[in-house]
């Protein structure tokens, strides 16, 4: 029979069949950790007298809490507070006494989840991927079953490296054609949450496929994966190509030498056979889509950045936003620019930030903040002089993690302030209590940055 790419992966990984009264059990193949959504499944094993079952197949880092700043003068790290201290530490005990491998703070590989896993290569083809964290779905850019899961579910998959699951629907995304020279990744997946819904995928597996898809390059694709979950999916997938395997050669947790041929045998299965059917089909033409930003309160509120606001936008949403239907978004002011996330924090994000930051000013009335998804990327950007591009620009340079996403370890905007950010969610005080989010893509962010208000970035003119 005919099977689509999530078919295949899931087929796989079936321990226990589903049935009307039971949800399969699937194999968990790679299990990821931090620090916020671990400690009690850990007290969980604890009370229970178990062990992990395959620690060699977990994981862990810290991101969320940990600060941006480098170390004080005494060698400290300079936490938010001890909550977030607490829970760094409990951390680095918790996967010492399972025997876990964690990238900790000061341990080069340390970053956000999302953007070490692929960097290590952990993340690999036709794997089940979970992870205690909504943004899992960023590793289905590989051809990976890859989904968040609850505290009690990390705690099964410590024990039994197996979750019960229900199989879900499945949503083929076929964007054809291409991109336009100044739209992103960003763009596109803003424009398909803004058509089909933050509920439109609810219960399905999205498969993004098609020319538009295949031209972009692993980054793009992990960007497009990562928002799958504001439209409601269970996980986003993309069948893996060339450039998913030349992405992944000589990765530290890649295959080496005789497997390596052997494992590029098996991936190049995982594409989704001609007569395969999706549940749900939607097409986008590549061609259609503009540059995109939010002005609502959450990710479907968006819109072509020359556009105005629908008529039909909730009063609530721009009550809160301080906007009005009918208004353009272009021109409006703006107070700060968080360009990071595991959205949009990689190495190319930074390249397109940077060549509209070079040679100008951060606007005298913006704060901007520029976070790198890792280490790894932090390193390759000072190589390639970016780092000095930002501070020339009067934008602070800091260390890798979650940071303004979501404001856990206390990188915050203020009450009323309104900040154009690359992340992936608007939600009302999310980057912090009264503050305002306009989701857009690093270039959108860049511009803003620059002239201290909404503008189109391809009216920037670039400095060589
Ligand atoms: C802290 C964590 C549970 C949360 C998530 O699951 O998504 C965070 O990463 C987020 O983006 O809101
Ligand atoms: S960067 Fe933001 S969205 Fe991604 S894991 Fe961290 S808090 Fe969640």
């Amino acid at each position: 029979m005919a099977k689509t790419l999530f078919d295949k992966v899931w087929d796989k990984h079936i321990v226990t069949a589903e049935s009307n009264d039971t949800p399969a059990i699937i194999y968990i193949d790679t299990h990821f950790i931090h620090e916020v959504t671990s400690p009690q499944a850990f007290d969980m094993l604890r009370e229970r007298n178990l062990t992990v079952r395959r620690p060699d197949r977990t994981f862990a880092t810290m991101d969320h809490s940990t600060p941006t700043t480098p170390r004080g003068a005494d060698g400290e790290y300079q936490f938010n507070g001890e909550k977030e201290k607490h829970q760094v530490k409990q951390l680095k005990i918790n996967c010492e006494t399972f025997g876990i491998s964690l990238f900790e703070l000061g341990d080069e590989r340390q970053g956000i989840v999302h953007v070490i896993g692929p960097e290590q290569g952990i993340t690999q083809p036709g794997m089940t991927i979970v992870c205690g964290d909504s943004h899992t779905s960023t590793h289905g850019a590989f051809g990976a079953l890859a989904f968040g899961i609850g505290t009690s579910e990390v705690g099964y998959t410590f024990a039994t490296q197996c979750l019960p699951q229900r199989k879900p629907k499945t949503m083929g995304i076929r964007v054809d054609g291409k991109l336009s020279e100044h739209v992103s990744a960003k763009d596109l997946i803003l424009a398909i949450i803004a058509k089909i819904g933050i509920g439109g995928a609810t219960g399905h597996v999205i498969e993004y496929f098609g020319e538009c898809i295949r031209a972009m390059d692993m980054e793009e694709r992990m960007t497009i994966c990562n928002m799958s979950i504001e439209a409601g999916a269970r996980a986003g997938m993309i069948a893996p190509d060339e450039k998913t395997f030349t992405y992944l050669k000589g990765k530290p947790y890649a295959p080496k030498e005789a497997f390596w041929e052997d494992a590029v045998n098996d991936w190049s299965q995982l594409f989704t056979d001609e007569n395969a059917q999706y549940d749900q089909l939607v097409v986008i033409q590549g061609e259609e889509v503009k540059p995109m930003i939010t002005y609502g309160t959450n990710p479907e509120m968006a819109i072509p950045i020359n556009g105005t606001i629908p008529s039909s936008a909730p009063k609530h949403a721009l009550d809160y936003m301080g906007f009005e239907a009918n208004q353009p978004m272009l021109d409006k002011n703006v107070d700060v620019v968080f360009i990071g996330s595991c959205t949009n924090s990689r190495i190319t994000d930074l390249r397109a930030a940077a060549k509209i930051f070079k040679g100008k000013k951060v606007a005298s009335h913006v704060r901007a903040l520029i976070v790198p998804g890792s280490h790894q990327v932090k390193r390759q950007a000072e190589e390639e002089g970016l780092d000095n591009i930002f501070i020339q620009a009067g934008a602070e340079w800091r260390e890798p993690g979650c940071s303004m996403c979501l404001g856990m370890n206390g990188d915050i905007i203020q009450p009323g302030q309104i900040c154009v950010s690359t992340s992936n969610r608007n939600f009302e005080g999310r980057q912090g209590k009264g503050g305002r989010t306009l989701l857009a893509s690093p270039a959108t962010a860049a511009a803003a940055a620059v002239t201290g208000k909404i503008i189109d970035a391809t009216q920037i003119k670039e400095t060589n």
